[in-house]
């Protein structure tokens, strides 16, 4: 049994993975944090995520809510995820991390913590949008430089990172599938008299609106022809068991960074 604790835990995603982890033999909640000053604080986390009482009240301190966890899954935003690694790495409990929004500069202060504790950090928890990742790199490798490259993707409207961080990982899988680098070749605008398309960038558009969980879709796009690799998300579900599942997968792992396709056995073969 892994014993939890939940960051965000008032958040659409903390909710699910609370409401969710009652239903896993493999995890038991013990401690659930919100940020100082939010109204839920002191309130039974199963309340307030919509499943009964569970006797874990929710605080805004993260060194509380960790006694007597084994790792912290957190769904939150980049600082406050890098604020919690610190304290997780001084306490060596393992996290699960789900933020996304990261710049180089903070991935890589995440990828310091990850040297003392183990880490599992994916912008997207879910099994298809993993195996979407898959079938992207051998999709680009197959084609090679002959197909223009756009990723399009959707999300509700309370989201504030843009584009997600899914489709920056798609984008970086094709463009390293293509021996490009992905930073010099993402282009996030076109406005005005831009120029003709270059052959090698890859465009990234971004939706956002009302209650969509999370659409991404990448464009193969060639002469006469194109492939269209689409992940529609229904509701949020499969992301908090995916990762409760990285969760019940952490317990015993050596410090050291760790994403869902090691998880879930797809970064075999
Ligand atoms: N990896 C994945 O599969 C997925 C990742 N996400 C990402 O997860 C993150 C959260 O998404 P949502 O749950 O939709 O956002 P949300 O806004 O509903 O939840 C975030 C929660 O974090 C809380 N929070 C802020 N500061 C805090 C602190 N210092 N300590 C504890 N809690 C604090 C907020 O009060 C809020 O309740 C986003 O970065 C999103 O992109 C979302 C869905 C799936
Ligand atoms: O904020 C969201 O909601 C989501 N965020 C993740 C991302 O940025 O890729 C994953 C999912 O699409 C939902």
């Amino acid at each position: 049994m892994t014993r939890i604790a939940v960051t965000g835990a008032a958040g659409r995603m903390g909710g699910r993975i609370i409401t969710l982890a009652t239903e896993s033999d493999q995890l038991h909640l013990v401690g659930a944090v919100e940020m100082a000053g939010h109204p839920k604080l002191g309130q039974d986390a199963g309340h307030v995520a919509g499943c009964g009482e569970l006797g874990v009240a929710i605080s805004d301190s993260l060194e509380e809510a960790l006694t007597g966890a084994d790792l912290l899954i957190d769904f939150t935003f980049p600082q406050v995820t890098l604020a919690n690694a610190a304290v997780c790495a001084r306490l060596g409990k393992g996290m699960v991390v789900g933020s996304t929004g990261f710049t180089p500069e903070e991935r890589e202060q995440l990828q310091g913590f990850a040297e003392q504790i183990p880490v599992v950090f994916a912008p997207n928890m879910s099994v298809g949008v993993n195996v979407c990742f898959k079938l992207l790199k051998e999709i680009a490798r197959t084609l090679g430089d002959g197909f223009d490259v756009e990723i399009v993707e959707l999300h509700h409207n309370k989201k504030k990172d843009s584009p997600s961080g899914t489709a920056v990982r798609m984008g970086e899988i094709v463009a390293e599938a293509l021996g490009r680098d992905y930073n010099q070749v993402a282009n996030y605008h076109r406005e005005g008299m831009c120029g003709e398309r270059t052959t090698e960038e890859i465009g990234m558009q971004t939706v956002r609106g009302g209650d969509i969980v999370g659409e991404h879709t990448v464009y193969f796009i060639g002469m006469g022809e194109r492939i269209e690799l689409t992940h529609r998300a229904m509701n949020r579900d499969m992301f908090a068991r995916g990762a409760i599942r990285a969760a019940s997968w952490l317990g015993g792992k050596p410090a050291g960074m760790y994403d869902m396709q090691a998880v879930l056995g797809l970064d075999e073969g």
